[in-house]
């Protein structure tokens, strides 16, 4: 793992949350020297959490709160000396409707993040201003694929975490 590696990893039930991440990955991908670790919540081993420069934690919307896998995980982070201080955080989630929890959840997250003393990065576009977020169950947005105009979102939060990345070292 290089001193220039980001944690991407997120809880997911049915593939939307984990598509996100996928999308994020894609946005790492197109920066150039840096690298990322792209997997589920369970099978994250706490030197990948040490090693990144970045953790991108992804998680959907269970009743307006963070999922409990995702909130385990928060928990189980060191925190003795403060090891995630100054590591760059950012979130993503997906919820099935529109304002019925998706920014409760980030903020949560984030708020986790800021205890650590992690540096918090909101995505590329105005409309990801806190993270990357979808809905993935009302209206147009219904359906089996999570729509690209949310997935560009996640790849624009992998591209800024990636360039902040190579600026912030
Ligand atoms: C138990 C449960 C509770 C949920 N509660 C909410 C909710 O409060 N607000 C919301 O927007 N979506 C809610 N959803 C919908 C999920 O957040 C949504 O389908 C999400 O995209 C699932 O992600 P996944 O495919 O990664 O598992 C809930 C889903 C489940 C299973």
């Amino acid at each position: 793992q290089s001193d220039k590696t980001i944690l991407i990893t997120y809880h997911s039930e049915s593939g939307k949350t984990k598509a996100m991440a996928e999308s994020i990955a894609n946005g790492i991908h197109q920066v150039e020297g840096v690298e990322f670790i792209l997997k589920p919540i369970r099978k994250v081993k706490e030197k990948e959490i040490l090693n990144a420069s970045a953790i991108i934690v992804g998680s959907p919307v269970y009743n307006a709160n963070i999922a409990p896998e995702v909130q385990e995980f928060i928990n189980s982070w060191p925190f003795e000396g403060r090891p995630l201080k100054n590591k760059i955080g950012a979130v993503f989630v997906t919820g099935g409707g529109f304002s019925i929890g998706e920014e409760a959840v980030m903020f949560s997250m984030i708020r986790a993040m800021m205890i650590h003393g992690m540096v918090i990065v909101g995505g590329d576009e105005l409309e990801a201003s806190f993270g990357a977020s979808a809905i993935t169950g009302e209206g147009d947005f219904a359906g089996k694929e999570v729509q690209e105009i949310f997935l560009k979102k996640a790849e624009g939060l992998g591209k800024r975490v990636a360039r902040l990345v190579l600026r912030f070292k």
